[in-house]
């Protein structure tokens, strides 16, 4: 697979290594409990529903969208992640930290959902190694919401991948991906997509009325190029992870014209149960800069409410994560690029094209599909014990 990404062999590839091991290994007991009891537990199980009592909401101050903000603000200076000072955040310091960086909330709601407290749920970022982690690997996680009421959480990771890994992965998704051209009722292509299933699933994905088949055989390319994109941007933005309780699907979406765009909308397909459970989305970023709206959806309807728009420049390398339940409660929106229709003289095609490989964990496999669904069976046990063994 390093043949690969052939400028990366060291030391940015450094070889099969379990992910998380060192880091996990340094986690204390309780935590590893609390993942157990948590996130991991909801990515690979159905559960059961722990709403017994309405949950008090935690978010006590007045929380409001603040002042309109003009696209990339949201990146503060505009600056890449910084390079240096991880941290180890687990949920009680998140809590602290977060309210003093926080950019986005939303007004708070009448118990809509669960409370952390009730229900705990670890944070793809969360339990960040202090150490043993390259230069080259750290990255820095900015929140872009945090809505306890309604369980919505989105975090934007600017320059998780740096640009050799990102040139590589483009060219080789650009050329190998087994792209379908998505049509407007006019029929205009509004932008060209595929769908990558890892882990012998063959769920197709369907949204609106497009059914994206995951090709029978990806090219080895195809597959390589993906398999080894995921582990460039899990070992960075989830080390703790085991490789089991990685993502199992992907949607990949090529725009190729400024002007073509993804509408807004949830990622709420039955196949993720975004709108039954917590639903974690990484998506990964590639090429040219587009901005990336997450808005507060209407009720029975995927439009969203002006209001709450909260607007981030998504750049090559970055990662945007959404959790909890935003795709329950939020839509998102990825507008054609009004600032390079025009684009500069000189520059090449391929400036103007992006890349975005959205990974997702299927959770209920369809019929045709032999793989077991999710739902409460031993794949929870399976993955639980050896994260235990990987934590212990
Ligand atoms: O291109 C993006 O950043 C988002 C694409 C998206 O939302 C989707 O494929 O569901
Ligand atoms: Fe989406």
């Amino acid at each position: 697979m390093a043949s690969l990404y052939p400028s990366l062999k060291s030391p940015l590839l450094p070889g099969p290594q379990l992910p998380g091991t060192q880091a996990a290994q340094r986690l204390p007991d309780g935590v590893c409990r609390r993942l157990l009891s948590s996130q991991l537990e909801d990515l690979i199980s159905a559960g059961t529903d722990t709403r017994t009592t309405p949950p008090k909401p935690l978010v006590t101050e007045k929380l409001t969208k603040a002042e309109p903000v003009p696209p990339g603000l949201i990146d503060g200076d505009g600056q890449r992640g910084r390079l240096t000072d991880r941290v180890v955040r687990d949920p009680a310091e998140r809590k602290a930290s977060l309210r003093k960086v926080a950019k986005h909330t939303w007004t708070p709601t009448e118990d809509l959902e669960p409370s952390l407290q009730q229900q705990p749920l670890v944070l793809l970022g969360d339990f960040m190694p202090k150490d043993g982690l390259k230069e080259t690997e750290a990255c820095e996680r900015k929140i872009l919401l945090w809505d306890e009421g309604r369980r919505c959480f989105a975090s934007h990771w600017p320059g998780v991948l740096p640009s050799n890994v990102c040139g590589y992965a483009f060219d080789l998704l650009l050329q190998h991906g087994p792209w379908e051209a998505l049509h407007s009722k006019k029929g205009q292509v509004t932008r060209e997509t595929c769908w990558y299933v890892r882990a012998g699933c063959r769920c197709d994905y369907t949204y609106g009325t497009a059914r994206v088949r995951a090709k029978k055989k990806p090219s080895a390319t195809f597959r390589a190029a993906m398999e080894t994109l995921l582990e460039e941007v899990m070992r960075r933005v989830c080390p703790w992870l085991p490789k089991d309780a990685w993502p199992n699907s992907a949607n990949l979406n090529l725009y190729t014209e400024a002007w073509q765009s993804v509408g807004w909308h949830a990622d709420d397909e039955s196949l993720f149960m975004g709108r039954d459970r917590d639903c974690p989305i990484v998506s990964v970023s590639l090429g040219a800069r587009r901005e990336f709206w997450l808005a507060l959806r209407h009720d029975n309807c995927m439009d969203p409410q002006s209001k709450s728009i909260i607007e981030v420049d998504l750049r090559d390398g970055d990662v945007l994560t959404m959790e909890g339940l935003c795709q329950k409660h939020c839509v998102h929106f990825v507008p054609c690029d009004i600032r390079s229709v025009a684009p500069h003289p000189g520059d090449s095609d391929s400036c103007r094209k992006r890349i975005n490989v959205t990974w997702r964990w299927i959770r209920d496999h369809k019929q045709r599909c032999r793989k077991p669904s999710l739902s409460p069976n031993r794949c929870l046990l399976v993955c639980s014990e050896r994260t235990l063994d990987v934590v212990r």
